[in-house]
């Protein structure tokens, strides 16, 4: 009905946005955006519910099947998206600040992004091929609550083809973790190369799988992992991870920002200590 609507009055005023120009073009081209954005995502919120069977809160694996449905390219294209924008987060040169190191080499940055949220960036360098860690991180993404304590639980909700997943993830509130309890709704995805691998993601919305009550719902901004090879060893690997989330809840900006960084340690010590055992 909404498409059908659109169209309609799209025809009607073509004529007359065919003249317009400055500022008003610009608000037109805004508006369209917005249309296609709110139209996308009542698919993939339709979609998903026929899916998953989600109007309980708790998804069977033998529920969640790989179809490989027109909607699911939405997704997809989040997932994308936020890959994107996480790589360019990555690539930017200026405004980062240093904010702690290991003595183990492990170091974070930080940058305070438009609107005034703080990203961090990790740097380790790991005892792991690509793969190992592509398959840790990626594919066996379900058992990461058996080695990291700071994740009570992280479960795949849908895949769509092997790159992408919808996955419901919730972290611990442990003494160590100021910030309490999360949980999240994330589409993931991965890009394997060669002597590299991408993860990256975002948070999503979906009605069928909307905030459950006694938990906080945070959402991850885009944000990525890149696993690269180092050139003289492929036993050792580069470990860059963007951190970038909204821990939402009454909490002051500054507890947050000095949680998150060491949340990003923390993890990475569990990695570690996983990456031993193997
Ligand atoms: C400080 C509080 C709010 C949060 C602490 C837990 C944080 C560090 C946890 C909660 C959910 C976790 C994420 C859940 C799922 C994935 C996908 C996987 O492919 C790479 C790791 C990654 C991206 C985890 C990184 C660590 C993570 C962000």
């Amino acid at each position: 009905m909404l498409p059908a609507v659109v169209k309609l009055c799209c025809g009607i005023s073509y004529p007359h946005i065919r003249n317009i120009a400055g500022l008003q073009r610009t608000a037109m081209a805004v508006i369209g955006q917005e249309i296609t954005h709110l139209q996308q995502w009542g698919q993939i919120q339709n979609h998903v519910r026929q899916q998953t069977g989600l109007n309980h809160n708790e998804a069977k694996p033998e529920d969640i099947k790989p179809v490989p449905a027109k909607e699911d390219q939405l997704c997809v294209r989040h997932g994308q998206e936020a890959m994107r924008k996480a790589l360019s987060i990555l690539e930017e040169k200026e405004g980062w600040k240093f904010e702690v190191a290991e003595s183990n080499g492990d170091a974070i940055c930080s940058k305070v992004m438009p609107g005034g949220r703080k990203v961090f960036r990790l740097e380790a360098v790991l005892d792991a091929s690509v793969d190992e860690l592509y398959n840790l991180l990626f594919v066996r993404v379900e058992e990461m609550h058996q080695w990291n304590p700071s994740i009570q639980q992280i479960k795949v909700l849908k895949r769509i083809g092997p790159q992408t997943v919808v996955t419901h993830e919730v972290s611990t509130g442990t003494a160590g973790n100021v910030i309490g309890q999360r949980d999240f709704l994330s589409v993931r995805r991965s890009c394997k190369q060669k002597s590299s691998v991408y993860l990256g993601g975002a948070a999503v919305q979906l009605e069928s799988f909307p905030p459950q009550a006694g938990f906080v719902r945070a959402e991850n901004g885009p944000s990525c992992i890149v696993i690269q090879a180092l050139d003289d060893d492929s036993t050792k690997s580069r470990f860059t991870w963007l951190l970038n989330m909204d821990a939402k809840g009454w909490l002051p900006k500054s507890v947050v920002n000095q949680a998150l960084p060491r949340a990003q340690l923390d993890f990475t010590r569990h990695l570690r200590k996983r990456l031993s055992l193997s």
